[in-house]
This record gives structure tokens, sequence and C-alpha cells, in this order.
């Protein structure tokens, strides 16, 4: 299969991500659409599993834990983006990686993962005297809080921190890692101004992830470093 043949499949395809996801598949030229899937569409689960050979999620937790009931009975390999999980399906998702070759990415993006890195050099340096606060801001539809990116930078940092949370307008995601001394402050921080970002690294994901095999749920960071 060259590489150009490659066909792929998206859940959650009507909504703000699967739109952009379908320009960047078609812009990209790696892979092609094979199947997509909404709440409501008539594309089965087995039609969108047996058509493609990775499946990008980006729909909402029940959404994801369907998806992956039916990919183990097909190997459909995913790239998992959608965010918002409890701690029970957290650890469906592990368990399902061992069958599948999975990826979780709650931020898609180069930015976010150096965020998350970053935060952890620094938290190793400050002395734990330095109050700290991880501040999500996203547009006022979005469902989950603190964000997936949030959670995912906050188990980088050992040290007791807080969440704050905005949800107001259009903003389309913004993160904020801010350290607070006696008499000086650190604040490390990523915006996106578009969803271009997201779905260019859930392409590279997907690229990543076509040699991989199950094992261990993956990350961005398996994939920048
Ligand atoms: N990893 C990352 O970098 C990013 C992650 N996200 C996350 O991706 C998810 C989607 O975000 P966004 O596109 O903004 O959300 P939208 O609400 O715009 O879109 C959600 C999509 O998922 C579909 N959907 C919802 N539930 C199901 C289900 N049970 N089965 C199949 N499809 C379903 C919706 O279909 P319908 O409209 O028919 O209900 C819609 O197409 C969120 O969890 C968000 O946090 C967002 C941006 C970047
Ligand atoms: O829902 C969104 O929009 C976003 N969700 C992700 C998250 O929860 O971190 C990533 C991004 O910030 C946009």
């Amino acid at each position: 299969m060259s590489a150009k043949n490659i066909p792929v499949g998206i859940n959650g395809s009507s909504g703000k991500m699967g739109k952009m996801l379908r320009k960047a598949i078609l812009q990209d030229g790696t892979f092609y659409l094979s199947a997509a899937r909404n709440t409501n569409s008539d594309t089965t689960l087995q039609t969108l599993c047996k058509m493609a050979k990775i499946i990008f999620d980006f729909s909402s937790p029940k959404g994801t834990i369907a998806l992956l009931e039916e990919t183990t009975k097909h190997s459909t390999k995913v790239i998992i983006g959608t965010t918002g999980f409890n701690d029970k399906q957290m650890l469906y998702l592990k368990k399902m990686a061992k069958k599948n070759a999975i990826l979780y990415a709650p931020n898609t993006t180069i930015g976010a993962t150096a965020l998350a890195l970053a935060s952890k050099a620094i938290e190793q340096i400050l002395p734990s005297s330095f109050d700290t606060t991880i501040l999500d801001i996203h547009h006022k539809d979005k469902k989950d809080a603190p964000s997936g990116t949030a959670l995912m930078i906050s188990q980088q940092i050992s040290r007791t921190h807080d969440h704050t949370t905005i949800r107001a307008g259009k903003s389309i995601g913004e993160h904020q890692v801010m350290f607070f001394g006696e008499d000086e402050e650190i604040t490390l921080s990523h915006k996106v101004t578009s969803r271009k970002p997201f779905a260019l690294g859930a392409i590279k994901a997907a690229k990543w992830l076509l040699n991989k095999e199950s094992g261990s749920l993956y990350s961005m960071q398996d994939v920048f470093l």
C-alpha cells in the first residue's frame, strides 16, 4: 500500500475539529477519508472501523468508548483527540491500548507538548514555596473543565497546584502555567489562533502510529521526542 492510499476515518466529522481535519487531510495528501461518523449519521461504527486503517476521534467521551469497543474487533488504530474522560474511562483507554495501537492526545500541537515539558523542567528548579496554577481559557461551548491539556500538564508537575478555568467567548484554546514566588513570577503560555495546528498535529500523529503496534497508550511526547 503506497502512502497516498491509506484510508482513514473521522469520528466526530461534523464538529469543529472534524471539519478542520477534513481540510487538512485533503491538503496533506497522505491519507484519504474513507468513512466519517457523527452522533446521528447513517455510518455505523462497524462500517467506520472496517473502512479505515486509522480513525481520528474528536467526538465525546461516550463516542470514544463506543468506538474503542468496535475498533478492537477490526484492529483499527486510533488517534484520540477527545477530552473529558473520567478516571474509569481513562483506565479503559489504557486497557484497550494493550489490544490496539492507540494514541491519546488531549492536545495535538507541538506547542502544548513543549509547554508541558517546559513546565516540568521549571518546576524542578523552583522551591516548593512558589504557588503554582494552570489556567485554561476556551470558548463558552466547551463541555469539560479543566481542559484535557491542563490535566496533561498537571501530570507533569509533581508539586501541589491549582486549576483556573475560563469558558467565555470564542477562544480556541489557551493554556498558561504560572509560578508565583515572593517577589517574582514565571508564566509559560501557549495559545492557538486557529484549529489548524490541532489538525496538523493529529495527522503527524497518525503517520507515526501507522508503524506502531499495540502496547501502552501512546502520547504526543512519543511522536515529537
Ligand atoms: N486533542 C486536541 O488537540 C483537541 C481536542 N479537542 C476535543 O475534541 C472533542 C471535539 O471537539 P469539537 O470538534 O470542538 O466539538 P464539536 O462539539 O464541535 O464536535 C463534536 C463532534 O462529535 C460528534 N459526536 C458527539 N458525540 C458522539 C458520539 N457519541 N458518537 C459519534 N459522534 C459523536 C458530534 O456529532 P453531532 O454534531 O452529530 O452530535 C460532532 O461531530 C472535544 O472533546 C474537545 O475537547 C478539540 C480541539 C483540539
Ligand atoms: O475543546 C477544545 O476546543 C479543546 N480541547 C482540548 C483540551 O481540552 O485541552 C485542546 C484544545 O485546547 C482545544
